[in-house]
């Protein structure tokens, strides 16, 4: 996160305007505007050289009124408690898109995870889990990957919480291996649903997926793999990729399955045989159809946002763009699918997983994707549907609309709201 964006205000300015948007009590966002609960833990680590390291790590418990804390943890040098807060804002807004039956949580560590060894890593994971045990479990708040975590570091998560409790948890954290309790589909699954909401915003603007043209910032989980479906599935041509170390470009499509082989060998998409490296600026703005930001917030701003061409912007990754440049691609008249519906096929298929977890019986990678294909189209309809009818949203105004409803329902149920009955709001939003 770049310093002068905080990305937390930036959410909590949205969400303000959407409870006033609502006429929804202000107590709604007094509510909404602070997590519940947010943990910071110092973790001493035993290094390979005998020395103790302390990393500081946090985990913010947004908002359980739908169902407990849901979200992942981040290994990252920037993470810091306003950019966690942050996150575990929009994964309960997010949730609430998707109508999965979660609240919004998210943890981080302070660590640049590429310096550390596996042990080391490992050492980490497990002291992590020790201290925040007390607030975790399958019905309390259940953790899962994000930037710089993966499969394995679940698992180890995941056994350190099973030997805390004396049994095995698996249903208290996702994302993991299939072979420890891990759903068909899930490591695909953040980019398959970003697809699924790209096919029908394409279906809504009139374009040709096949031959569409592609750009994707960010080649990590998220990005190449939304970057292998576009290509694969629906025959686009992905012109240019890029990571933390530079970027490939051919203006004659990529090839993403070799890229993605060349950056499992060299660590960098940079050099990809037949492309050139071009400035994360001139990435941005490249004559594309389709662009999707799969790296980290602030990406898209007042400063270049001007420049951007595509038609269509799908948000992988969370809080890529500013609200001045919502502003500027709004009167561009782009498309923009916000990180809170587009992205949200992650936290759809980790909600699968926990179910899976909960019956101990597994479904086949087909009916995951089927499910999730149902759930995106589902709540991309809701969202559009609402952008459409009221002239003064964007897509995300519009997803916010659809989230803060849904949780001030709740909260209204639940009498988190003192005497005020929900029914004599006057509602906008119907719900599903
Ligand atoms: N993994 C998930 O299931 C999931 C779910 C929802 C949202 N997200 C969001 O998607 C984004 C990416 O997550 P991920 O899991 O793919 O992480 P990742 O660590 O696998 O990939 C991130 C990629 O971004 C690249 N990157 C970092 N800074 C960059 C820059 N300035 N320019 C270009 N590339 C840059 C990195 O090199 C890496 O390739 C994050 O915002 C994350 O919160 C992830």
């Amino acid at each position: 996160m770049t310093q002068e964006i905080n990305c937390f205000e930036i959410v909590k300015d949205l969400i303000d305007t959407s409870v006033k948007k609502l006429n929804l009590n202000k107590s709604v966002y007094n509510i909404l505007s602070e997590p519940q609960r947010v943990l910071t833990v110092q973790i001493p680590v035993q290094m390979d050289d005998g020395e103790i390291r302390i990393f500081t790590g946090y985990r913010s418990q947004h908002n359980n009124a739908l169902g407990p804390y849901k979200g992942g943890i981040r290994f990252h040098q920037d993470v810091n408690l306003d950019e966690v807060k942050a996150l575990s804002t929009w994964m309960s807004l997010k949730c609430a898109v998707l109508n999965v039956p979660y609240g919004g949580g998210k943890g981080g560590i302070i660590v640049n995870h590429k310096e550390l060894s596996q042990g080391e890593l490992e050492r980490l994971s497990r002291g992590y889990i020790r201290a925040i045990a007390p607030v975790l479990g399958a019905d309390l708040d259940i953790p899962a990957p994000d930037v710089g975590t993966n499969g394995q570091v679940m698992s180890w998560m995941m056994d350190e919480f099973s030997r805390y409790r004396g049994q095995n948890e698996f249903g208290m954290i996702t994302g993991k291996p299939v072979i420890v309790g891990g759903s068909m589909g899930r490591v695909e699954a953040t980019s398959r649903g970003c697809v699924f909401t790209i096919r029908e915003a394409a279906k809504v603007t009139g374009l040709e997926l096949n031959g569409a043209t592609v750009v994707v910032q960010g080649f990590g989980n998220v990005g190449s793999i939304a970057a292998r479906l576009l290509q694969q599935e629906d025959g686009c041509r992905i012109l240019a990729v890029s990571d933390s170390t530079g970027s490939a470009y051919n203006p004659n499509g990529l090839d993403i399955a070799a890229v993605e082989e060349f950056k499992a060998r060299t660590g960098s998409v940079k050099g990809f045989p037949g492309s050139k490296d071009i400035s994360n600026d001139e990435l941005l703005s490249l004559e594309c159809d389709i662009l999707v930001p799969a790296a980290l917030e602030n990406q898209i701003t007042d400063k270049n946002a001007a420049k951007i061409k595509a038609k269509i912007i799908a948000e992988g990754a969370n809080g890529p763009t500013t609200p001045e440049a919502d502003r500027i691609l709004a009167d561009k008249k782009i498309l923009v699918l916000p990180d809170v519906l587009a992205n949200a096929g992650g936290v759809t298929v980790s909600y699968f997983e926990w179910v899976q977890n909960q019956y101990g019986y597994y479904w086949n990678e087909e009916e995951v994707n089927n499910r999730l294909e149902r759930k995106m189209v589902e709540a991309f309809n809701n969202v559009y549907g609402l952008y459409r009818k009221r002239k003064d949203v964007d897509m995300r105004g519009a997803a916010y609309m659809v989230a803060i409803e849904r949780i001030s329902q709740a909260m209204y149920m639940r009498g988190w709201l003192g005497n005020q009955v929900y029914q004599e709001v006057k509602r906008e939003v119907k719900l599903a």
